[in-house]
């Protein structure tokens, strides 16, 4: 359990105003403190007033800041130490309209003015990413407490099962949790940011269906991040959670002057903030007694302020001299809540599967060392005596055993047997290779590339080039065949030196046969031959090719997939919604116009990066022949300086002649330009990978953008058809139903335009607005099918099973 002080952090945000009272807001210069001054004949509303100063501590204040400038100064750190394992609160507390909303979740509509809770998910997503060693599993929740009533507002999405039991706040060893809320794993950014839009809709569908107030609700958005290590032997792990609260607007009672359902309203808002701050200014006194238990919004938020929680207020006020008394109250409410002692822990937890699988593998190991040393000891005086032949079989055998699985352990005995065992294994070893080596060679016919005598004969019946090429090959450089030119001489092949003389003799049996020889030897000799892979990197010309074919596989793959639907264009009549195959040019053009841009920038981007692979494996290729053709020159001048006998300098070496000389050193250097263009080259292969990852994923993209434009423009229910139908002569599927049913007016065309705007302004934007068009659009259809549905119930009564679903469930009553 590691900890980090972090007492409650407090900042003041002023709603920008043009008529700021500067004469009564004083803000200090280092943007930490905040002075009220009232002039002493204004009593603004404050019944019995002395007091005309006051003077506030803080740790910020923004005027005029930027959601962006605010995130960074609030928020940001509590998002990664949520990360590392720290529980953090952020909350925004102030009157109704001060900016509260705007602060947490901001406009939802829009990118740049988004608030803490879709720049944190950003962040989370971003960091976990970044992350290679954890693995880290993001859950959300969205809690409603509105007149001490919990809502789930994600209860709408399909995986919530209905449940007639209300939702209650658990408080055990564990922490404090609401029973009954339900939890959703999030993927990524956009996976997330969904969750958030929906349980955004709900509370926005709620406050006009119920005519409920929305400023009358606390809502808690809740990150629950759970991060294990990749390391399966490490077992422990941390849980902690981000809660996000946007509280009710805290005006007082006798302000709003309000009756009825409001005066009800009013009062439970009253109440809750009013328990909020007594549980406050017990938790700052550091009583023993801390009453969390008074109101659902403290007994949800028990462990969630101060104590074990980095815990930020925002206090969100006017700065307008006629709110100068809720600003105050804000103020003082803020002050309070800086007092309280804050001292965050990671716990850390066990995961018992791995614990237990830790201890198991450590109880074997133990077993064994014991048994090892059990056995060392006992057996130490005939651990000296050589095997005899009938033990060394004994080995052998359980080797094989073991090779084929039918032994599932081989026991240790002593040093000697353990070595004996090693050897049995380099024997076995060494008869398989040979056995596929053999069986090789009843299958494909082969041709040593040191054997010239074969190498001649092939290419005199014209199988291969001079260059020792397969005929046939484009430019004669591949390396596809596997047969180095005839001048080469694999001085490097470690395996195919070892056993030339044995080689070379049945090879060249084999080459006499020379009508027998087929350009798939080449082909086969490529995988056999272990002088492929001579310079260390091993690479085929063929990824040249591969690539070409893959590109245009490529360039078809899109096409395919709309050849299908334009087959049964033909068929297709008057009065049926239009093709997929001509629905998708349209989409192209259109709707996802800006899709494809990108798809088309990537695939342009994919193919240029083929060609400069194209380009520096042909330059290998070169590299590649003029090294064999320098091994081999040098080869011939060896032999040469051999037959005429050798100089030895006085030290014993060899002296070679200045040709010889200039020979090793061209080698060398050709060799390290191999070197430096192999490592060019798979840099390029990763690229490459890289971008046709990016390729495919966009392709995905804009095929599955399709489908869901398409059904949503073209397949309408039934029921809805046939309303159309009785009001006039239009074809439904020329409309898509959002228009049609006009709920959304042109929700899809501000978003194109806002996405194609903020796409170059801010390329993180792109899971933002896709979240936001998915939740649009899936509200926009639900109204509309809702629309359509002939009522049964009657509106308006509320029945138990919807007790725990958020108002915009009630709606469909
Ligand atoms: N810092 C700001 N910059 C620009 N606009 C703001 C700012 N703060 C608030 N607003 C605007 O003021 C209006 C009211 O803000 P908001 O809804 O966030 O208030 P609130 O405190 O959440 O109110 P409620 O208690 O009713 O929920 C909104 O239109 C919002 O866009």
């Amino acid at each position: 359990m590691s900890s980090g002080s972090s007492d409650v952090q407090v900042f003041v945000r002023v709603r920008p105003t043009s008529h700021f009272a500067q004469e009564v807001i004083r803000l200090g210069e280092d943007d930490k403190l905040i002075d009220i001054h009232l002039k002493k004949d204004e009593n603004l509303g404050m019944v019995n007033n002395k007091r005309y100063d006051w003077s506030f501590k803080v740790d910020g204040i923004l005027h005029n800041a930027s959601q962006g400038l605010m995130y960074d100064m609030v928020a940001k750190s509590v998002v990664s130490r949520a990360l590392q394992g720290y529980n953090g609160t952020i909350m925004c507390y102030g009157q109704t309209g001060a900016g509260k909303t705007f602060t947490i979740t901001g406009a939802t509509e829009n990118y740049k003015n988004r608030g803490i809770i879709p720049r944190a998910l950003q962040q989370v997503f971003k960091e976990i990413d970044e992350q290679s060693d954890r693995t880290v599993t993001v859950r959300i929740s969205y809690l409603e407490i509105y007149n001490e009533t919990l809502f789930d507002l994600l209860s709408t999405l399909p995986e919530v099962p209905a449940s007639d039991t209300p939702m209650t706040i658990v408080d055990d060893s564990q922490g404090v949790f609401v029973k009954g809320l339900s939890l959703h794993h999030a993927a990524d950014e956009e996976h997330a940011l969904n969750l958030l839009f929906e349980g955004e809709t709900n509370r926005i569908i709620g406050s006009h269906t119920l005519n409920k107030n929305s400023s009358r609700s606390h809502c808690v958005f809740t990150i629950h991040l759970e991060s294990h290590s990749r390391t399966l032997s490490n077992a422990k792990y941390t849980v902690s959670k981000l809660n996000l609260v946007d509280l009710a607007g805290s005006e007082r009672l006798g302000k709003t002057g309000s009756e009825g359902q409001v005066l009800k309203e009013a009062s439970y808002i009253n109440k809750s903030l009013s328990f909020l701050e007594q549980t406050i200014i017990a938790l700052a006194d550091r009583r023993d007694y801390i009453p969390f238990r008074q109101s659902k919004l403290t007994h949800a938020l028990k462990d969630s302020i101060g104590g074990n929680c980095n815990t930020i207020l925002v206090a969100n006020v006017y700065g307008e001299a006629a709110q100068i008394v809720e600003t105050l109250s804000t103020l003082r409410f803020a002050s309070r809540m800086k007092c309280i002692p804050a001292e965050s822990v990671i716990i850390e937890r066990y995961d018992p599967v791995r614990v237990s699988k830790n201890l198991q593998r450590e109880i074997d190991h133990l077993r064994r060392e014991l048994a090892v040393h059990d056995n060392l000891t006992k057996h130490s005086s005939s651990s000296y005596e050589p095997f005899t032949d009938q033990q060394i079989t004994e080995i052998n055998s359980q080797v094989r055993r073991y090779l084929d699985g039918t032994l599932d352990e081989i026991d240790i005995i002593n040093l000697r047997q353990i070595q004996e065992v090693f050897y049995q294994f380099k024997i076995l070893l060494n008869r398989q290779e040979q056995e596929v080596e053999a069986r090789l060679r009843e299958k494909y016919k082969l041709i040593d590339k040191n054997d010239y005598t074969a190498i001649n004969a092939a290419q005199k019946a014209g199988v291969l080039d001079a260059d020792g090429q397969l005929v046939g090959e484009v430019d004669g450089s591949s390396f596809s065949i596997g047969l180095a030119p005839v001048s080469s001489k694999s001085n490097l092949s470690l395996s195919a030196k070892k056993s030339k003389g044995r080689k070379s003799k049945e090879q060249s049996s084999s080459s006499r046969r020379e009508d027998a020889v087929s350009p798939a030897i080449g082909k086969d000799l490529d995988v056999a031959s272990p002088s492929k892979t001579m310079m260390s990197p091993s690479f085929r010309e063929l990824d040249v090719k591969e690539s070409a074919v893959k590109e245009q596989q490529e360039n078809m793959s899109m096409d395919t997939q709309r050849s299908e639907p334009a087959a049964r264009e033909e068929t297709s009549g008057p009065g049926t919604p239009p093709t997929k195959a001509s629905a998708f040019e349209e989409f192209k053009a259109e709707r996802g116009s800006e899709l494809n841009r990108i798809f088309k920038e990537n695939k342009l981007t994919l193919s240029d990066q083929r060609r400069k692979l194209k380009e520096v494996t042909e330059r290998i290729n070169l590299i590649k022949k003029e090294i064999d053709t320098t091994t081999q020159n040098l080869n011939v001048a060896k032999l040469e300086r051999e037959k005429q006998g050798e100089y030895i300098s006085d030290e014993g070496q060899v002296i070679i002649d200045e040709q010889e000389f200039s020979l090793i050193c061209r080698l060398k250097d050709l060799k390290k330009q191999y070197r430096v263009d192999y490592d060019e080259l798979q840099n390029l292969k990763a690229e490459v990978q890289y971008c046709q990852k990016l390729v495919d994923m966009c392709r995905q993209r804009l095929l599955k953008e399709f489908e869901i434009w398409y059904t949503e423009s073209f397949v309408i229910p039934e029921d809805v058809q046939n309303s159309i139908k009785a009001d006039g002569p239009l074809r439904p599927w020329m409309i898509p139903v959002n228009k049609l049913l006009s709920l959304g007016e042109d929700d899809q065309e501000r978003h194109d335009k806002l996405q194609q705007e903020l796409l170059i302004e801010a390329p993180g934007s792109l899971p933002f607005n896709n979240a936001r068009i998915k939740t649009d659009r899936k509200h926009n259809y639900t109204r509309a099918q809702i629309q359509f549905t002939p009522t049964k119930k009657k509106a308006g009564i509320i029945t138990t099973n919807v007790k725990n679903k958020p108002p915009s469930e009630l709606m469909a009553v």
